[in-house]
C-alpha cells in the first residue's frame, strides 16, 4: 500500500492570521494558519445556506484548512461566558463571528437570563431585551458552528468556532475530514479523495457509523434533514452493517473498560476477534477513507502484538494502512499519524524478529 503524503502547498499569500515569523512560530511549536482559497469558493446553495465548492481538482490528502479558532471555550461554558468571549473579539474577528449562520433553536433552559438580569441596572428593561436577543443569537451561532476540540493528554474537551471551516456543510458520505489537532492548536480539513471542480466539500458532523434513523435524530440539532445518497435511499443491508459496527464498537469499549480496570491480562483474544470483525465490516461498507478504520487497524496491530500473533505480515499490512489513513485524514504533524508510524516500526521489527525465530528453529531442526 502506498502511503499518501499531504502535498505541501505554497501558503505565503494565504495566511489569514499572522502571529510572527515562521521561525518564531517553529520555536514556539506552532503551525501557520492557512485557508486554501485558491482551491475553493463559498457559494449560496438552494437548501443548505452557504456551502464550500471546489474550483479546481483537489488531490486526495490535501490540507485545505489549517485554521485557528476565534472562540474556544470549555464544553461546560454557557450563554454568559460565550457572550463575553464574543464581545472581547477584535473588529475583524467579531464581524466574522456574527456573519456565521445560526440555525439552532433557543435553549429551554433560561436560568442564565435570571443571572444576566441580576447583573444589570434596574431601569434597563428595553436594553435588557435586546441584550438577551444578542446572547441568544451568539449562542445559536456557537451551537451551529462549533467543533469538538480534544486536548492532547486526556479526556478534556473544548468547543471551538473556526469561521472559514464553519462554512462546510454536512454529508453522511463526506469527501473531506475535519479534526482539531491539539499538537498544532488548529482545526485541519483534508480531502479524503480527489475532489472535482464544482463539487461541494462536505464533512460529517457526526459519527458516520450510526444507522440512518440515529443519524437523522442527531442531525436535528442542526435543524436539517440530510439529503445525501445514504440518507435519501437508505439501504437495509448498509444500515444493518452500520448498526453492527456500532454494536461491536460498544462491546469493544466495554471490554477496554474492563481490561483497564483489571490487573490481569485477559480478554485479548475476544478483543482481537471483535476488532477483526469491525475491520471487515468497515472495509465492506467502503469506509476505507475514514479515520474510524484507521483506529480499528491500530487497535488490531496493538492487540495482535500483545497476543504474539503469528501472522506478522498481516499486522504490518494493517499498520501500513493505518499510517496511510492518518496521513490522509489528519496529516503528518498529527499525534495519530505519529502513533501509527511508531506502531508500523514496531510491527516491522516484530516481523523481523519472527523471521529470526523461524531461522533459528529451522537451523536447529537441521542440526538435530
Ligand atoms: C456549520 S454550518 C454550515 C454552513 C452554513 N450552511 C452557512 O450558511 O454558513 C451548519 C448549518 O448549515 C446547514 N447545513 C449543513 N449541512 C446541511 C445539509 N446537508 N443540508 C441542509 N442544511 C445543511 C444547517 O443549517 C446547519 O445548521
Amino acid at each position: 500500500m502506498t502511503i499518501s503524503r499531504s502535498p505541501t502547498p505554497d501558503l505565503s499569500s494565504l495566511t489569514i492570521k499572522d502571529g510572527g515569523s515562521a521561525d518564531e512560530k517553529k520555536k514556539k511549536g506552532e503551525a501557520d494558519s492557512f485557508v486554501r482559497r485558491d482551491l475553493y469558493e463559498e457559494r449560496q446553495t438552494l437548501e443548505s445556506g452557504i456551502g464550500v465548492f471546489a474550483t479546481v481538482v483537489i488531490p486526495s490528502g490535501t490540507r485545505i484548512f489549517c485554521e485557528e479558532s476565534v472562540v474556544m471555550l470549555p464544553d461546560a461554558a454557557g450563554q454568559l461566558e460565550l457572550y463575553q468571549a464574543v464581545k472581547a473579539l477584535s473588529g475583524g474577528k467579531s464581524q466574522m463571528y456574527w456573519n456565521l449562520a445560526g440555525s439552532t433553536k433557543p435553549s429551554k433552559d433560561v436560568g442564565w437570563i435570571d443571572t444576566l438580569r441580576s447583573s444589570c441596572e434596574e431601569d434597563a428593561t428595553e436594553n435588557f431585551n435586546t441584550l438577551v436577543e444578542e446572547h441568544e443569537q451568539a449562542w445559536s451561532i456557537y451551537e451551529t458552528n462549533r467543533f469538538i476540540c480534544r486536548s492532547l493528554d486526556g479526556p478534556k474537551t473544548s468547543l471551538g468556532v473556526f469561521p472559514a471551516s464553519a462554512r462546510i456543510n454536512h454529508s453522511c458520505s463526506p469527501n473531506v475530514f475535519h479534526r482539531y489537532s491539539p499538537t498544532i492548536d488548529r482545526l485541519t480539513v483534508h480531502a479524503l479523495r480527489e475532489i472535482q471542480p464544482g463539487e461541494e466539500l462536505v464533512t460529517s458532523y457526526i459519527d458516520i457509523c450510526h444507522p440512518t434513523a440515529v443519524r437523522r435524530q442527531i442531525l436535528k440539532h442542526w435543524g436539517f434533514r440530510c439529503r445525501c445518497a445514504a440518507c435519501d435511499s437508505p439501504d437495509d443491508e448498509e444500515d444493518h452493517r452500520r448498526k453492527k459496527i456500532e454494536d461491536l464498537y460498544t462491546k469493544l469499549k466495554g471490554l477496554e473498560k474492563k481490561r483497564a480496570s483489571s490487573t490481569k491480562e485477559k480478554g485479548y483474544e475476544k478483543f482481537m476477534n471483535l476488532v477483526t470483525r469491525v475491520i471487515k465490516l468497515l472495509e465492506k461498507e467502503g469506509m476505507e477513507e475514514s479515520d474510524t478504520l484507521g483506529v480499528a487497524y491500530k487497535t488490531a496491530v496493538r492487540v495482535g502484538m500483545i497476543l504474539g500473533t503469528t501472522d506478522r505480515e498481516r499486522l504490518v499490512e494493517w499498520a501500513e494502512k493505518a499510517v496511510g489513513i492518518e496521513a490522509k485524514c489528519l496529516g503528518e504533524d498529527s499525534k495519530e499519524y505519529i502513533a501509527a508510524t511508531r506502531l508500523l516500526e514496531a510491527a516491522r521489527q516484530s516481523q523481523l524478529d519472527r523471521m529470526d525465530e523461524t531461522k533459528i528453529t529451522n537451523s536447529s531442526s537441521l542440526l538435530d
